[in-house]
């Protein structure tokens, strides 16, 4: 079947009106393409079509290239066939006009395709962009030759680098649409430029030859180097935002036909690319989160969430109030008393004010925004709550004392979910007979900033309280993860065994500070050691002690933590920690780190292996990740996971594992289950449980089947 086709209505004043369909978002599939060329040359072709204006179905321009389609294009197609032959050659250089009506997106190709026409007319709410950077490519169908000569060189990098869309609005003011209008006089107003193009009453331009908004030679220098800088910067591991702007550069020094070529053939390679791969794969994985097979197929419409409640102002309290309230939902903020609730408010203040710094907010949408929050002392006004979010410390009789209260206080519908990283859902509501309504909320901290939830159920959890918490997480703009119920749930579960493995090639010689270098030269933000710093000593505590009651075989008992807490160094917040902080919070490293060591190795009392200290970087990396691939394949077995790719996007997006490499699970396959199996198998031997590899692991091995392939027998307990 044909993925989309575009068609072609010739008006009485002669402009024939092409239009995209490709639902949902009129993306340029190969089907579209010869479809387009087909009525393109037809309406070239007619005496009765003097202009040409082209837009998307229902209120979508395009969202570019079939992402799809990337590995399907004829193997042997002619460079340039597409963007210098049809497009530039065909479209732009055609005797009759063609304009663009935009509305909803005009993003990748869809927008390269707008800028071969001689003008655009776009709604003010319409998204025009180039986020090719974000799939490991460069724009391909000459992107980065237009886009330059429309909005100047600064501004395109911009868009280009940061893969930052401009709306209508601002589009205008960049000169990349010539005229705003409603989506009411859209194709009217396309309409009559295009005649008034024809009739030399509007400049025809063609955007491949504008030089106007070109720096000189010297400063395009300068601006790309400057450029260079800023995307080494930015991810020194990365080299297709260094080929976008060699591109750019050679169609201003060469020339913009040399530049299209250039394009063509860099973005060719890029394609090929395990780092565009990867990134595909996590644009269809991060898609597949909310698709829960056994409740999207019940055709359960989200119910209206107006008001959430929060239980505790605290980090993660405050944090979960701001995302709430930045995206419009009103929220009841409750604390214990007085100085709690205004340190809460405060800092959900403070969470709007770095927004508003960084120009992600302004001023009077601060004011807006706060006048969304009320702070309480009882459980009076959580009777208008649809859903109520637990945020207080990881004690478990605290937290069941407030959810008998929740149950007492909060109307027969309301949602109540809880916020722990650990704890069972099961104990957590087992003090309430309303296990129907519980499920878990998981933030990941900064909860305003981190872009992951996980949602838990158990099997008493109802499928309109998933649906729900999904809406919720579309409204807040998170990407959710619905996972089943066990300590640690996915996220943190399928991670727990890299911390372990860091403590323990710590107590076998290893240094604190090379192991978080190599991490992060693999591409994390920070290494287990700096992380640890981050979340605080007592919250690692507490949940290794979760870990050891629920996973005692798999967890190495280090006593570092331990020894170090003894002597007041409790992380960041103490500005000591394995790192000391200064007044900016600069982590620099700690001589007297050696002396915690050297006890914490000497109560181990281990037997050193002379391999472990010398491990190469690949090796530290492998011994520390191969283990969550491990427990990744367990909650996988176990059915707390869905499907690999969920825990892709949740290492992703909850612990910062690389997007580049795909995710955990996709980085695995890249070795294969025999090689991780037969590592893991190897250092079983020498070192024990931690690295025993299970038993879905080694049934892929033996089968020489993907890890991401899903099980046959295992029995999801969604
Ligand atoms: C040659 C060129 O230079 C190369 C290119 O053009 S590469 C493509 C560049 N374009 C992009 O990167 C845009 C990618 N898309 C998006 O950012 C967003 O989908 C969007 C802003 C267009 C719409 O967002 P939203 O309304 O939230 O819908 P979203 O859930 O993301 O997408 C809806 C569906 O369209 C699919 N889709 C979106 N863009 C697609 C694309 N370019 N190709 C194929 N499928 C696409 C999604 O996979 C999803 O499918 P599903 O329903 O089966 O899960």
């Amino acid at each position: 079947m044909a993925r989309g086709s575009t068609s072609v209505e010739v008006r009485r004043d002669g402009v024939a009106v092409i239009t995209v369909s490709n639902p949902p978002v009129n993306a340029l599939s190969l089907d579209v393409i010869a479809s387009l060329q087909r009525d393109y040359g037809e309406a070239l072709r007619r005496s009765d079509v003097k202009a040409i204006v082209l837009t998307g179905a229902k209120g979508r321009f395009s969202g570019g290239f079939d992402i799809n389609a990337f590995d399907k294009k004829p193997k042997n197609e002619k460079p340039g066939y597409l963007s210098i032959d049809f497009l530039t050659d065909i479209v732009e250089d055609a005797p009759k006009p063609s304009v663009a009506a935009i509305d909803g997106v005009a993003l990748g190709g869809g927008l390269e395709l707008a800028m071969v026409c001689h003008a655009r007319v776009s709604t003010s709410s319409a998204q025009l962009g180039l986020p090719e950077l974000q799939l490991g490519i460069i724009p391909g169908l000459g992107g980065t030759q237009r886009l330059p000569r429309l909005v100047g060189l600064p501004k395109a990098l911009e868009m280009l680098l940061m893969s930052k869309p401009l709306k209508g609005v601002e589009a205008h003011k960049f000169g990349l649409v010539d005229a705003v209008v409603s989506a009411d006089e859209l194709i009217s107003t396309a309409c009559s430029w295009a005649l008034e193009i024809v009739e030399d009453k509007r400049p025809w331009f063609r955007s491949l030859h504008r030089t106007d908004r070109l720096p000189a030679l010297e400063e395009t220098k300068k601006i790309l180097n400057f450029a260079r800088v800023q995307a080494q910067k930015q991810s020194a591991s990365l080299q297709h935002p260094l080929v976008c702007i060699d591109v750019i550069e050679e169609g201003i020094i060469s020339g913009p036909r040399a530049g299209l070529m250039k394009e063509t053939l860099c973005g060719k390679m890029l394609e090929m690319s395990q780092i565009s791969k990867s990134l595909r794969h996590v644009f269809f994985a991060q898609r597949a989160t909310s698709k829960i097979p056994n409740i999207s197929i019940l055709g359960l419409t989200p119910r209206r969430i107006h008001k959430v409640a929060i239980v505790g102002g605290g980090l993660m309290g405050s944090g979960i109030a701001t995302a709430l309230i930045s995206n419009n939902l009103l929220v009841i903020l409750k604390e214990v008393n007085e100085q709690f609730l205004d340190a809460g408010i405060s800092r959900v203040k403070a969470n709007l004010q770095s927004l508003v710094k960084r120009g992600q907010m302004t001023k009077e949408d601060y004011e807006n925004k706060l006048s969304l929050l009320s702070g309480v002392l009882d459980y009076e006004q959580f009777r208008e709550a649809d859903v109520v979010i637990e945020a207080v410390i990881e004690d478990l009789s605290l937290k069941q004392k407030i959810f008998a209260d929740l149950e007492k206080y909060c109307h027969s519908n309301c949602i109540l979910a809880t916020n722990t990283s650990t704890i069972d859902l099961h104990l957590i509501g087992q003090k309430t007979s309303c296990q129907d309504r519980i499920a878990g909320a998981h933030f990941f901290s900064p909860a305003h900033a981190m872009p992951l939830l996980e949602i838990i159920r158990t099997h008493r959890t109802s499928s309109q309280v998933v649906i729900d918490l999904l809406n919720v997480a579309k409204q807040i703009r998170k990407t959710p993860i619905v996972v089943g119920n066990c300590t640690g749930f996915a996220v943190n579960r399928m991670f727990f065994p890299f911390t372990q493995v860091a403590y323990f090639l710590v107590d076998y010689g290893l240094d604190v500070y090379h192991i978080d270098h190599v991490i992060t030269k693999f591409g994390m933000p920070m290494g287990p050691f700096r992380l640890a710093d981050l979340v605080g000593f007592g919250v690692a505590i507490a949940s290794r002690k979760q870990y050891l009651q629920s996973y005692p075989e798999r967890c190495y008992k280090s006593m570092l933590i331990q020894i170090m807490l003894e002597e007041n160094r409790t992380g960041e917040s103490s500005r000591k920690g394995f790192y000391l902080y200064d007044d900016k919070r600069k982590a620099s490293p700690d001589p007297e780190m050696n002396k915690y060591i050297e006890k914490s190795r000497s109560m181990a009392s281990i037997v050193q292996d002379p391999k472990l200290p010398k491990l190469t970087d690949d090796e530290i990396v492998e011994m520390m990740l191969f283990p969550v691939v491990n427990e990744a394949c367990r909650l996988l077995d176990e059915g707390v996971a869905m499907k690999a790719s969920d825990l892709d996007v949740a290492s992703i997006m909850g612990r910062g594992f690389p997007s580049y490499r795909g995710g955990v699970m996709f980085w695995a396959d890249s070795f294969g289950a025999k090689y991780i199996y037969d590592r893991l198998k190897d250092w079983s031997k020498y070192h024990g449980g931690i690295f025993e590899p299970y038993e879905y692991l080694s049934t892929r091995a033996r089968q020489g089947l993907s890890l991401a392939a899903m099980a046959d027998g295992a029995m999801s307990r969604l």
